[in-house]
C-alpha cells in the first residue's frame, strides 16, 4: 500500500483536530479538570506540530526542533494528565529530568543527525517510552481497582508503543529513503498509530462517563446490601406488572421482615447487625433468577418480585430462603448468629397497580410475624378482615 504523503498528513491532522475538539467539548460540558486541560493542550500542540510538518516540505533545523519539541511536550503532558486523572502523586524531579533529557536529545538529533531514519527512530522510541509508561501506570492502578474498562486504556497504550517500535523497524528495512514511512506496513502502522492516538480522548471520555454514571446509578438505586432502594424497586415493579398485564403473565411478590432484628443489634452490636443484613441479602440474591428483582424497603424489610412466576413457585423460593437463612449462620467475633424471617406472599391478579400487590404481601407478612415468625404465609382476601 502506498499512502500519498499529503493524504497521510491531512488525515492525521483531521484525526488530531477531532480529538482536540472532543476533549474541548468534554471540558465545556463536563467541567474543568486538570487532566482534561493537560490533554487539550497536548492535542493542540500536536496540531501545531503537524501543521509545521504539512506546510514545510523540507523543514529547516529550527522548525524540526520546534516540531519535535511540541510532539514530545504533548506526550509529557499526556503522562502528567494521567497522573492527575489517577490521583497519583507526580514526582516533579522525575518529570523535570525527563523534560531536560528530551530537550537535549531533540537538540542533539536536530543538529548532529542528518539521517531521517535515525531521527524518526529516536523520536519514535522516546514517544514509545511514554506509551509504555502510561500502560504500566494503568496496569498498577488496575491491580487495585479491577475495572474492566482499564484494559482498554492499557491495550491502547501498549498498541501505540508497539506500533512505534515496529515503525522504527520497518523504516530501517526500507531501501528507498523517500518512501521509508509511506509504503506498506510502515504506512499502515503510522496511520493506525495516529488513529489510536486520536482515539485515546474518546476512550477517556467513555471511561470517565462510564465510571461516573455507574457509580451514580449504583449510589442512587442500590443500598449497601446490594438490594434496590424503595423508589427504584417500585419503578421496576410497576414496569413488570404492566408487562404482565399486557402478556397475561403472573408476577409474585414476597415481602420479608427479619425476626427480632433489634436483638441482634443489642446483643452483637450495630456492625454485626449491618453484616447480618448483608448476609441475608446475599442468600436472597444467590437464589434469584435473571429478571427477578430484589429491594429493601426499610431497616430490615425486604421485597422480592418474581417475573413470570405463580404462587407455588414463589412459595418454594420463600421457603428455600427461609431454610437457608436458618442453616447458614453468620459468624461474628461474639459467636454465630442465626437469623430467621417472616415471609408474606401475594400474586398479581392482572388488575390494580403494584402498590396494592405490595400491601397484600405486607399484610401476609404481618400474619406470619404474628404467628411467631420464621414462616411463609400466602395472602388471601380473608386477611383483610382480621
Ligand atoms: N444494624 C442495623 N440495624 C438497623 C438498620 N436499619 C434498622 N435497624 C434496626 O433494626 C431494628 C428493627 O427493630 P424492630 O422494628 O423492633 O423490629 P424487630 O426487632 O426485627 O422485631 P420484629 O420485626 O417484630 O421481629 C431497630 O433496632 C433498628 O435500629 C441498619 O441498616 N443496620
Amino acid at each position: 500500500m502506498v499512502v500519498d504523503e499529503l493524504t497521510y498528513f491531512v488525515l492525521t491532522v483531521l484525526l488530531t483536530v477531532v480529538s482536540a475538539a472532543v476533549l474541548t467539548l468534554i471540558r465545556i460540558f463536563h467541567g474543568q479538570r486538570p487532566c482534561l486541560d493537560c490533554w487539550i493542550v497536548a492535542s493542540y500542540a500536536q496540531i501545531v506540530a503537524l501543521l509545521i510538518l504539512l506546510l514545510q516540505a523540507t523543514p529547516s533545523n529550527s522548525s524540526l526542533f520546534l516540531m519535535n519539541s511540541l510532539f514530545w511536550a504533548s506526550f509529557i503532558l499526556i503522562v502528567v494528565g494521567h497522573h492527575n486523572y489517577l490521583q497519583l502523586k507526580l514526582n516533579r524531579r522525575f518529570i523535570s529530568l525527563v523534560i531536560v533529557s528530551y530537550l537535549i536529545l531533540n537538540l542533539y538529533s536536530t543538529l548532529f543527525i542528518n539521517d531521517t531514519v535515525q531521527r524518526v527512530s529516536i523520536f519514535s522510541a522516546a514517544i514509545a517510552l511514554c506509551c509504555f509508561y502510561c500502560a504500566v501506570l494503568y496496569f498498577r492502578y488496575f491491580l487495585n481497582n479491577h475495572k474492566p474498562a482499564l484494559w482498554l486504556v492499557i491495550g491502547l497504550y501498549l498498541f501505540l508503543g508497539i506500533c512505534l517500535l515496529l515503525r522504527i523497524y520497518f523504516a530501517r528495512q526500507q531501501q528507498d529513503e523517500s518512501q521509508q514511512l509511506l509504503l506498506g506496513a510502515p504506512a499502515l502502522l503510522s496511520l493506525a498509530l495516529f488513529t489510536a492516538n486520536a482515539l485515546q480522548s474518546y476512550v477517556f471520555y467513555f471511561l470517565m462517563h462510564w465510571r461516573q454514571i455507574i457509580q451514580l446509578e449504583q449510589l442512587a438505586n442500590y443500598d449497601v446490601t446490594g438490594a434496590m432502594r424503595r423508589n427504584y424497586f417500585i419503578k421496576l415493579l410497576d414496569k413488570m406488572t404492566r408487562r404482565a398485564q399486557f402478556r397475561g403473565a403472573e408476577v409474585a411478590l414476597i415481602f420479608i421482615d427479619l425476626d427480632r432484628f433489634k436483638l441482634i443489634n443489642d446483643n452483637y452490636g450495630h456492625h454485626s447487625g449491618d453484616l447480618a443484613l448483608q448476609h441475608f441479602a446475599q442468600i436472597v440474591m444467590n437464589n434469584l433468577r435473571v429478571g427477578d428483582i430484589f429491594g429493601r424497603f426499610g431497616g430490615e424489610e425486604f421485597v422480592i418480585a418474581l417475573n413470570n412466576s405463580n404462587t407455588q413457585q414463589a412459595y418454594a423460593l420463600a421457603n428455600r430462603i427461609r431454610i437457608q437463612l436458618h442453616q447458614q449462620a453468620l459468624v461474628t467475633n461474639k459467636g454465630k448468629v442465626y437469623l430467621s424471617a417472616s415471609f408474606g406472599l401475594a400474586s398479581y391478579q392482572h388488575e390494580g397497580d403494584c402498590t396494592e400487590l405490595i400491601k397484600q404481601a405486607d399484610l401476609a407478612m404481618y400474619q406470619a410475624k404474628s404467628q411467631g415468625g420464621n414462616k411463609v404465609i400466602i395472602y388471601t382476601a380473608e386477611l383483610n378482615q382480621q
